[in-house]
């Protein structure tokens, strides 16, 4: 009766006919309708909420029927390793779905043989030799960011507003070739409503009577309307712009006589991720539709997952002073004092930094959750059969916090991930990008903008705390979100 309330849904089994709940615990749903309401009037904190006391309450992996749907959330590492692992589970969620008008079908949502092209068309773009033109971008950015207090040797600062906008104006620069100077106006309001946007999905998350398109369109959509009009118009504005910049381009080098071939490896010029769609697209690889899709997913993945992360480094390490100081002694052993000279190798030579920012996204997941679909009845690892259509949710916020991989995992400890500490701990306890075939094309990226602009940082300033972790509230969006505005004081170190 249970599972025909949940509207029909395909019950999971156990390859020995052992009892589900043996295996995996079923929590009782809030209404008749099984699990389907559970998140019903809740917020973006409350969703936040809910998942995390599921996990506290039931201790491992769970299962929950959701309006004609078996959703089997993950917090073990056991069966993460094999979801992300295999070929047969390349499939988004549902869940996707709701991200669809904001990011269209793109590398993050799309699946198939488009997700394979995409795939094979994008990566190319992440390689070292181009992440070291990228390099320029980003201490450019750093050194902006920096300068902002040059006169003042104390100032308080938010760094939840001021680096979303440091994000913003790497990736734009760096995967779309275009500064964001004179469009400042237009990046704040896309920063607002990519924002909302979360928000909005969220909203769609929480109330089954959105998950269907057709429902959606009819009650929610035009709500939504103009917060995506905002996103698309910047983005469209800026694949405008860099056609024009690439058109000069070729037509400069068609006067010196140079083979357009030759446009990514030439040195003197900033190549961007948004040339190899346009060139795809003389080759007819991809069309308008295609690249305006990948350019709202770059952007998107780009943007708000390192400012998460950045958000979140900066505020342990203003609450931690005696790891703040070794990653300065680092940085003054390591790194050469002039920055102007500072390169992809010069900044792998940071370990320590590696481990803080490591244990940063252990505790601050910027996604927190990742989804898979079934696509063929799956039986897992621990003898649960999946039937097709499943929902795999993989918790990766509760994963990272999963008691039985990490000792006090509330508490910020870097070295967890000292190499010593490492070896005897689950690989898959520890996802931040994902893993498999479906991992994140952007995680070198990310850790490179990262370090760059902490290196800037935390050499010249001190970073204070003005903020009690206690008062932390985290929310849901398509990343994780704070709701405060953490604020920290910097105060210039004596020469
Ligand atoms: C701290 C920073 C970042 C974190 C924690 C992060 C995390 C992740 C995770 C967990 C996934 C898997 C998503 C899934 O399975 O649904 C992913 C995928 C992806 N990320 Fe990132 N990401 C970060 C930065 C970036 C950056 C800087 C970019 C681009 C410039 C990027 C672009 C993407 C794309 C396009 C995908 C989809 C890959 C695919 O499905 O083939 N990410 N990321």
């Amino acid at each position: 009766d249970y599972h025909i309330l949940a509207f029909f849904a395909r019950r999971v089994h156990t390859k020995d006919g052992r009892p589900v709940e043996d295996i995996a615990p079923i929590p009782k749903g809030k209404t008749i309708f099984a699990n389907s309401f559970d998140l019903y009037g809740l917020d973006d904190a409350g969703v936040f909420k809910h998942s995390r006391k599921l996990a506290k309450e039931l201790g491992g992996s769970y299962l929950i029927y959701s309006l004609g749907t078996a959703v089997y959330s993950v917090i073990d590492p056991e069966t993460v390793e094999f979801v992300v692992n295999n070929t047969n589970l390349i499939t988004k969620g549902m869940v996707y779905n709701f991200m669809r008008p904001a990011i269209r079908t793109g590398l993050l949502t799309a699946s198939g043989q488009k997700w394979h092209l995409r795939r094979k068309m994008i990566t190319p773009t992440f390689h070292f030799n181009i992440l070291g033109q990228f390099e320029e971008v980003f201490k450019a950015e750093s050194l902006k960011f920096i300068e902002q207090f040059h006169d003042q040797t104390e100032s308080v600062i938010s760094v939840t507003d001021l680096i979303p906008k440091f994000t913003l104006n790497s990736i734009c620069e760096t995967a779309m070739g275009i500064k964001l100077d004179d469009m400042i106006e237009k990046g704040d309001r896309y920063r607002e409503s990519m924002k909302m946007v979360e928000k909005l999905f969220i909203m769609r998350v929480s109330n089954p009577l959105h998950y269907n398109n057709t429902m959606y369109n009819w009650l929610a959509a035009s709500r939504d309307a103009p917060y995506l009009k905002v996103m698309h118009d910047f983005s469209s504005e800026i694949i405008a712009k860099r056609r024009l910049l690439l058109e000069d381009e070729l037509f400069q080098r068609s006067q010196d006589q140079m083979p357009d071939d030759d446009i990514y490896i030439n040195k003197k010029r900033r190549f961007a991720m948004l040339d190899t769609l346009i060139c795809a697209e003389k080759d007819g690889l991809i069309d308008h539709e295609g690249i305006c899709e990948e350019v709202d997913t770059l952007m998107f993945g780009g943007f708000d997952t390192t400012s998460m992360c950045l958000i979140f480094t900066l505020m342990n390490l203003s609450l931690h002073s005696e790891e703040q100081e070794r990653c300065y002694q680092e940085i003054v052993e390591n790194i050469d004092d002039d920055l102007t000279t500072l390169d992809i190798n010069q900044l792998t030579k940071l370990k320590y930094m590696e481990c803080v920012i490591k244990e940063t996204v252990r505790m601050y997941p910027s996604a927190p959750v990742i989804a898979r679909e079934t696509l063929n009845a799956t039986e897992l690892p621990n003898g649960l059969i999946l039937p097709v259509g499943t929902q795999i949710v993989v918790q990766i916020f509760d994963l990272h916090h999963n008691p039985k991989y990490w000792d006090n995992p509330e508490k910020f400890d870097p070295d967890r991930f000292l190499p010593e500490n490492m070896k005897d701990r689950h690989t898959y306890a520890f996802i931040p990008f994902s893993a498999g075939q479906r991992n994140c094309v952007g995680q070198k990226y990310a850790m490179l903008e990262i370090k760059t602009l902490l290196i800037y940082i935390i050499k010249q300033l001190k970073i204070l705390p003005l903020f009690d972790p206690k008062d932390l509230i985290l929310h849901s969006g398509i990343t994780l979100g704070v709701k405060n505005n953490i604020k920290v004081k910097l105060v210039r170190r004596n020469k």
